[in-house]
């Protein structure tokens, strides 16, 4: 066999073994691991092919074999041509600089809403047309300059020959293989921080002294948003996973940040038994556990394996959620209601259901649509607790 079929045969044996259970980059590590005798350009090679194969979604899902399937994701995804296409099909590498519409329909195939199959869940605001189209793309890696960096970033960014576009003040757009800690090595000029969440950072205008609780805070990138904005907050950060709260102690530290307050805590319990039942607080940032279907354009495999159901129970936990935090909130105060969903049941129906049970009232937000930017697509909205 030579390179290209074999490079084709490996990607097919990946597609067959991946069940979805594991994120699509652990399981390549693994195989890769029990497959020494790839080279790193093998081992690229043969990743680009699944990841394109992903990026299809449902397109010709049962209509063609997973072997065309992975050749079409490679025509589809590239607008230069490559060698394994050109073996496998010299006629279509031929037109592979064509935009994506005009590629489906000389493949005979003209409806790319068949990629993402949950369209009727989208939220109002996200164009399922462009929103489809955009899983053929891969999202950028965005930066957010801190403490007056851009200048110098800029110039190494220049001077590694690195492609990159300023978005705004702080907000750079970089290849999505970039390599920025080898760039950049003070940790504490920028933050890896998608240009969506950047946006919905906009919605946090703190004063000095205020209470704030970063409610589902991960490893603290909206908390280090929010403190770059106000240095003066009040902050508690929370999470329900103990080692997440670790990797948000090790970030602030990078980030040159140490007046916080921290607590692991599981907050589908009443709050009535949290250690912080007596607080209360000016503002409350609920950055909830949810599908990530805004995020798929990153994981594309998720096309794939997402079970429609799971948009219900992800609902469900973040009513749950979002009705106990709101118990600690001062009234007057406002909570921040944010996603990385596409879905209504996890945006508006959730925001819905804080109206309507918890007496808040929305001031402003709604979806923050990143598939023009190649940025993830998300959900932010301000509500004010009478
Ligand atoms: C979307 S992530 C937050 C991202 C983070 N705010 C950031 O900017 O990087 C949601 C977080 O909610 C946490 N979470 C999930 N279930 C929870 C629960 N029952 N109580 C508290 N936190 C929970 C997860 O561990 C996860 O870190």
């Amino acid at each position: 066999m030579i390179r290209w079929e074999n490079y084709l045969a490996a990607a097919e044996k990946i597609i067959i073994a991946y069940d979805g259970s594991l994120p699509l980059h652990h399981f390549l590590k693994g195989f890769f691991k029990q497959h020494p005798y790839m080279g790193s350009r093998d081992r690229r090679q043969i990743s680009q092919l699944v990841y394109q194969y992903y990026r299809l979604g449902h397109l010709w899902k049962g209509a063609k074999s997973t072997s065309e399937r992975i050749l079409l994701g490679s025509f589809l995804c590239e607008q230069e041509g490559n060698e394994i296409l050109r073996f496998f099909h010299p006629e279509l590498n031929e037109k592979i600089t064509l935009p994506v519409e005009e590629k489906l329909s000389l493949l005979g195939h003209g409806n790319v809403t068949d990629v993402f199959p949950f369209t009727k869940e989208l939220s109002e605001g996200i164009d399922s047309l462009a929103f489809s189209r955009s899983f053929f793309v891969q999202p950028h890696l965005f930066i957010r300059t801190r403490n007056n960096k851009q200048f110098s970033i800029l110039r190494l960014l220049e001077k590694a020959a690195i492609a990159f576009e300023v978005l705004g003040d702080d907000t750079i757009a970089l290849p999505n293989s970039t390599k920025i800690d080898a760039i950049i090595t003070d940790k504490s000029w920028y933050e890896i921080q998608d240009a969506s969440s950047q946006k919905a950072g906009a919605m946090f205008n703190a004063q000095a002294g205020e209470q704030w609780w970063d409610s589902c805070a991960a490893s603290g990138g909206k908390s280090i948003l929010l403190l770059d904005k106000q240095p003066g907050v009040k902050l508690l950060a929370s999470d329900i996973r103990t080692s997440i709260i670790q990797n948000l102690h090790q970030r602030f530290k990078e980030a040159g940040i140490r007046h916080y307050e921290s607590v692991v805590m599981d907050l589908t319990a009443p709050v009535s038994s949290s250690v912080i039942k007596d607080r209360r607080f000016d503002h409350i940032i609920l950055d909830a556990p949810c599908s990530g279907s805004g995020t798929w354009g990153r994981t594309p495999e998720s096309l794939s394996f997402f079970n429609e159901k799971q948009i219900t129970e992800y609902q469900q936990l973040q009513k749950k959620i979002a009705a106990n935090v709101v118990q600690l909130l001062k009234p007057g105060g406002t909570l921040i209601y944010i996603t990385c969903s596409v879905f209504r049941k996890e945006n508006e129906e959730v925001v819905q259901f804080l109206e309507e049970g918890s007496g808040l009232q929305v001031q402003e937000g709604g979806v923050i649509p990143g598939y023009e930017q190649r940025a993830d697509s998300m959900f932010a909205v301000k509500m004010l607790k009478k």
